[in-house]
């Protein structure tokens, strides 16, 4: 019998299974945050509750950390409770936790792969809609909300109901400059951001079997900007090679084994998806979101689109509205428009090969008048310090950008560096919805490469011409 990636994952994970397809799923591993975790904690507590598997779970605060002046106290009243908050909850139930001022802190889905955390073949719950990132792993790893926490904490276990399946084959080759970035907004656009509700994407393909594995996580990492919760690719010799070594990686003997099954975890040539969609990765441009959803997307040489061209009312209406927002108009080349921050980080774009890509491009020029600020926010401690011992800081420094502590940063305004009223921003992160990076604030997903020479022209410009 031929199993596609996705059965295999959720069958092996099964407790219980109804009829109708909805299963009562075991959870191997679960990643916890401060900002949803602090009333599952407490529901927990108040209930007398106990926490069924204490080695499953790994905390870190990455949501609201200050990215610079760690030493000095948190201003925020909010963000500094729900830091503490879960300081204390992991201290009093003895869970794995990196504090702030660890080295191996960062955002979690860096963090997790990183350290060995994530596993293939795992089933991963974490409070937080991007955990589909560790899906790059070949994990069955989806977004929960708090009760569903509270639910894992006291049970190990969670209720899911199977989602569909949807394989997304890229065929042919990124050209020079079009990154993993870029193609997932391609297919965004192409699906749209409901596209994959109520499915499990398998990303499968030659473009990705070429990718590494940060490659591979930008891309499940904006799985759920289709609807998808779950995002996949097959472990090969990439997977293997990446996790070799990593502090949690089994070793020895263990190692071997695993090795052994993780080799299992890949799609039987001739299974059935509910859904397929090839994509000729030859067609994709360097990609950049105009309007407020990360499907609103456009090739870096085209004109905004005409709401008046659109036979739907609702999008015709959606886009006057983003365009409003926006404060752009339709026709208009985003070459044109002069932008005032640019963010370089986030859980989708922040891990060592994004950092050099953008470092490729910026060495020895300055960053444009017009930008106020450029940040570069590494994903994690270990990040930080593998990029200054290549010197990447250096060339981000010399250019004017500002050299971060690890956390989730400018990717959503729940700290302290946001977009003021009315100021645009290239973004190297997922979402672009209204008032995301800071009330009032517009954003531009865009791809490390992208960002990065946006900061040097102040404006958007096509990065292949950088290659010529
Ligand atoms: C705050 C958190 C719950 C949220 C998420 O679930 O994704 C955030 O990480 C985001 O990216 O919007
Ligand atoms: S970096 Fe952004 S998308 Fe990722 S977890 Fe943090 S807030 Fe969410």
């Amino acid at each position: 019998m031929t199993n596609n990636l996705f059965q295999k994952l959720w069958s092996s994970h099964i407790v219980r299974e109804e009829a109708d397809g909805t299963a009562l799923l075991y959870i191997d591993r679960h990643f916890v945050n401060e900002v949803t975790s602090p009333q599952a904690f407490e529901a927990v507590k108040k209930k007398g509750g106990k926490i069924w598997r204490i080695a499953s779970i790994v905390a870190t605060s990455d949501h609201n950390v200050p990215t610079k002046g760690r030493n000095t106290l948190i201003r925020d009243d909010l963000a500094r409770l729900q830091i503490q908050t879960l300081e204390k909850n992991c201290e009093d139930n003895g869970i794995f936790a990196y504090p702030m001022n660890d080295i191996r802190q960062g955002i979690l889905h860096v963090v997790g792969p990183e350290q060995g955390q994530t596993l293939p073949g795992m089933s991963i719950v974490c409070g937080d809609s991007h955990t589909s990132t560790h899906g790059a792993f070949a994990t069955l790893a989806f977004g929960i909300g708090t009760s569903e926490i509270e639910h894992v904490l006291t049970t190990q276990c969670l209720v899911f109901a199977k989602p569909k399946t949807m394989l997304i084959s890229i065929e042919g080759n990124l050209q020079r400059g079009v990154s993993a970035k870029d193609l997932i907004l391609f297919i965004l656009r192409k699906i749209g951001s409901a596209g994959a509700a109520g499915y499990a994407i398998e990303f499968a393909g030659e473009v990705i079997a070429r990718m590494s594995m940060e490659a591979r996580m930008t891309i499940c990492n904006m799985a759920i900007e289709a609807g998808a919760r779950i995002g996949l690719i097959g472990v090969d010799d990439t997977t293997v090679d990446y996790l070799r070594g990593r502090p949690f990686s089994p070793k020895g003997k263990e190692w071997d084994n695993a090795i052994t099954y993780w080799k299992t975890l890949f799609t039987d040539p001739g299974s059935c998806f509910d859904k397929k969609i090839i994509i000729n990765a030859n067609l994709v441009a360097p990609q950049i979101s105009w309007g407020t959803s990360p499907d609103m997307v456009i090739d870096v040489n085209e004109s905004i689109p005409d709401p008046l061209l659109q036979d739907d009312r609702v999008r015709r209406e959606s886009i006057t509205r983003a365009l409003d927002y926006m404060q752009l108009k339709s026709g208009q080349k985003l070459t044109e428009v002069y932008l005032d921050k640019i963010f370089i980080g986030s859980c989708t774009n922040s891990r060592i090969e994004d950092l050099r890509a953008a470092a490729a491009i910026i060495k020895g020029q300055k960053i444009a008048q017009n930008i106020k600020l450029a940040l570069v926010v590494p994903g994690s401690g270990l990040v930080k310090a593998q990029a200054e011992a290549e010197g990447l800081h250096q060339v981000f420094i010399d250019a004017g950008f500002e050299w971060r502590e690890p956390g989730c940063s400018m990717c959503l305004g729940m700290n302290d560096d946001r977009l003021s009223a009315g100021e645009r921003c290239a973004s190297t992160s997922n979402r672009n919805f209204e008032g995301r990076q800071g009330p009032r604030g517009r954003s531009h997903l865009v791809s490390p490469q992208m960002a990065a020479a946006a900061a040097i022209k102040g404006h958007f410009t096509d990065v292949r011409l950088l290659f010529v």
